[in-house]
């Protein structure tokens, strides 16, 4: 499987650009998303990972427009959600489709199978008749290998299985034929053996269908698993920190969060995190800092193991393409990797 392919113009098919997502609360403002850059193309899968509280969640929110963001903007095919009229964003509804972590939340309990998939085939004018929604509805639990069909139309949520409610859910994401989905974390709820086959199935329907995916995921195995083929992006503390190739960035890591998140993988083995300084694998500190109270500099400086003071507490260092050897296409944002990158060019 390769990357997925921009239009012939260029154009991706969805685009984050600079967004920014602040809450208000009674403590204070809360810089959940912080000048978010990221594209995903026609076909292609974006992982987003990152420990909880990084902003994953908020960055999926706004680009399947559930959440306008407060800053930035995000364009569908080139055009910026916040500038389409309404049979534009008909289309974009249509094309983007958001898979929630939880499925039981996201279903009607009081809705059928049935219920569920028809409503927005009806909705959206794709359904003729109640035999031909039920018939659709038939040919989208067999591509989410729910068999047979009908053993399951009638039924209700509570009368599924979480694995099978998050097929359903699936299942509801493709009544319109989207271009793109966004999956926040849809795996996460589930036991590891139900969770590999749901993974299983959304890589076929990758394969099959051509459907793009932003796919959330804390686990970097599994955005190893799901990712093949595409591009990562690690979020920390509202901000891309480091973006490139799946298997590269997991096999070649730049920055020293990467790093510490591929060192949390117990499955992973150790001859594949590749090795920029030689530095400690742990982090320094153990709490994630507060969105209320962010760090100077590098957000990051308080944990990493490559700190240098009076570098890394003051400046804060951009997301910038790094020529990583052998590997094309980085995104890394840390001082120190940086210049070991531009020393160990200069010394060859
Ligand atoms: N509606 C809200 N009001 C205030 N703060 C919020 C709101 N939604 C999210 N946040 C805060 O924004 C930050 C990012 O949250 P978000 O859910 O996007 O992170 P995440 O990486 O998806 O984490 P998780 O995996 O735990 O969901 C967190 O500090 C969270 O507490």
């Amino acid at each position: 499987m390769t990357t997925g392919t921009a239009s012939a113009d260029g154009t991706p098919l969805l685009q984050l650009d600079a967004v920014e997502q602040v809450f208000r609360t009674k403590k204070g403002d809360v810089p959940a998303v912080r000048g978010v850059d990221l594209h995903v193309n026609e076909g292609e899968v974006l992982c987003l990972v990152g420990e909880s509280g990084c902003g994953k969640t908020t960055t999926a929110r706004i680009a399947a427009g559930l959440a306008p963001p407060t800053g930035g903007r995000v364009l569908y095919r080139g055009r910026a959600l916040s500038e389409m009229g309404s049979e534009e964003k008909v289309q974009y509804r249509r094309g983007v489709q958001f898979v929630h972590q939880d499925p039981y939340a996201s279903l009607n309990p009081i809705r059928t199978v049935f219920a569920t998939l028809a409503a927005p085939l009806r909705k959206h004018g794709l359904a003729t008749s109640r035999k031909d929604a039920w018939e659709q509805a038939c040919r989208l639990l067999e591509q989410v290998d729910l068999r047979p069909p009908e053993n399951f139309l009638s039924k209700y949520p509570h009368q599924l299985s979480g694995g099978q409610r998050q097929r359903v859910a699936v299942a509801r994401a493709l009544t319109l034929k989207p271009s793109l989905i966004v999956a926040d974390e849809a795996t996460s709820m589930l036991d590891v053996s139900i969770r590999v086959g749901l993974l299983k199935m959304l890589s076929k329907l990758r394969t099959e269908l051509g459907t793009g995916f932003v796919f959330i995921t804390h686990d970097l195995a599994i955005a190893r698993y799901f990712g093949t083929g595409g591009r990562i992006a690690v979020m920390y503390l509202g901000r891309v920190v480091e973006h490139g190739l799946t298997e590269e960035v997991i096999e070649n890591p730049q920055h020293p969060y990467t790093r510490a998140l591929l060192d949390a993988v117990p499955t992973m083995d150790d001859d594949e995190v590749g090795a920029v300084a030689g530095e400690a694998r742990k982090l320094r500190g153990v709490d994630i800092p507060s969105l209320l109270a962010l760090p100077s500099g590098c957000t990051f400086h308080p944990r990493c193991p490559l700190f240098r003071e009076g570098l890394c507490d003051t400046a804060d260092p951009p997301l910038e393409p790094l020529a990583v050897a052998g590997g094309a296409d980085r995104d890394v944002s840390c001082h120190v990797v940086r210049e070991a990158v531009a020393e160990a060019g200069r010394a060859s």
